[in-house]
């Protein structure tokens, strides 16, 4: 059987990155016998120029056709005044696939401490889970665009709350066994209805440890503190931000992979960073995010887990192994970087 993947490689140094998950998967994947197609569509705000829309219809139904589906970056300057965003593709695109769990595992390996600019003793040991709720919250809210009032709304249900909820607790039993639901309920409404309903759901799983924390406590806490998070489980604006301070943590923003999955159909993998448009087309982006992608595009999406392994552990090699990208003090290219991955994952 073949898995087809559909590549998204959008815009800035998304192209890059993409071309270096696809060496590796295809690497992964022949070492495992498994048979990948790979299509290509435009998006963001090269669906913007190929067609006049960050998500053209076409993009969608191979989307919604695939087994998986893997973003680069989308965004840029080149796209900041034009009528629509490259971003809003984005968010189509998460909400037509019905993907309300975002994944974001941040683990900061032994002996790669340095990494990160932060101090060896404080980053030590972190290995945590960020589930971002991805579909709701202030991302799809009614909006008011303006010059003299605008606004945005927070609209939470019992029921999204629920079902990214169980998402967090099931992920911790294959962990540490530990949620820290974040919010800000000493304010907001919706954070008030999220914290009753992850109690509720609590009780569902009473081996997983529930404590709850205030967002900008918690912020403060992820970096001076991280090894005590286990699973995050959060809205989606919080959890936007909280996984960018969280790659301080792991030393880069082009370290951390995501995965967004839906209660069925395929998921959607990407890098949480963005299209880094101060350094496209350089060939000097990190592609370990990517990477990282990729191998969990053949865990969640593929159910692969032996590739999935297999990938990762050529990623750890080559981050030990150097030479490293820019942003890690390195003078690797993307692509040369990528190609050792793949040649640790076809050999290992
Ligand atoms: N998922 C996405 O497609 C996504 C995510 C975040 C931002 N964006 C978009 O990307 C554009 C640029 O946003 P931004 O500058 O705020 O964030 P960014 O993540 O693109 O870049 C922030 C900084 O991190 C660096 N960086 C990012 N990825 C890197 C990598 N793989 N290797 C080395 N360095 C890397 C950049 O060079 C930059 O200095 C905006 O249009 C934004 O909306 C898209
Ligand atoms: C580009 C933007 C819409 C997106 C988000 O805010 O979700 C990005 O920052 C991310 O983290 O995936
Ligand atoms: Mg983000």
């Amino acid at each position: 059987m073949t898995a087809h993947i559909l590549l998204l490689p959008g815009d800035g140094i998304g192209p890059e990155v993409t071309a270096a998950a696809r060496v590796c998967l295809e690497a992964a994947a022949s070492r495992a016998g498994l048979s990948l197609s790979f299509d290509e569509a435009p998006f963001g705000g090269a669906g913007i120029d190929a067609c006049g829309s960050p998500l053209p219809e076409e993009t969608l139904q191979k989307a919604r056709a695939s087994d998986a589906v893997f973003l680069g970056a989308v965004g840029g300057p080149a796209w900041d005044s034009a009528p629509q965003r490259p971003e809003a593709g984005l968010l189509g695109l998460r909400k037509a696939l019905g993907l309300f769990a975002n994944l974001r595992p941040v683990k900061v390996m032994a002996g790669l401490e340095d990494f990160s600019p932060l101090r060896p003793e404080r980053v030590r040991g972190a290995d945590l889970l960020i589930v971002r709720e991805l579909t709701g919250g202030l991302y799809f809210g009614a909006r008011e665009e303006g010059r003299e009032r605008a606004s945005d709304s927070c609209v939470y249900t019992a029921e999204e709350v629920t079902r990214i909820a169980r998402v967090a607790f099931e992920a911790a039993r294959g962990r540490s066994g530990r949620v820290t639901s974040v919010d800000k309920a000493n304010v907001l409404a919706t954070s008030r209805l999220w914290r009753a309903v992850v109690e509720d759901v609590a009780r569902d799983f009473p081996d997983v440890a529930l404590d709850h924390q205030l967002v900008d406590s918690a912020a403060m806490a992820l970096v001076t503190n991280p090894a005590r998070f286990d699973v995050i489980l959060t809205e989606n604006l919080f959890g936007d931000i909280l996984s960018d301070e969280a790659a301080v943590i792991a030393g880069s923003i082009g370290l951390l992979g995501s995965a967004s999955l839906g209660a069925d159909g395929p998921g959607l993998f990407e890098p949480i960073h963005g299209s880094a448009p101060d350094i496209a087309g350089q060939d000097k982006a990190n592609p370990a995010g990517a990477i990282a992608s990729a191998a969990l595009l053949l865990r969640h999406g593929l159910k692969q887990a032996e590739a999935a392994d297999r990938l990762e552990a050529a990623l750890e090699a080559q981050l030990r192994a150097g030479p490293l990208t820019a942003d890690l003090g390195g003078d690797s290219g993307c692509a040369a970087f990528a190609e050792k991955v793949a040649a640790h994952a076809a050999q290992a």
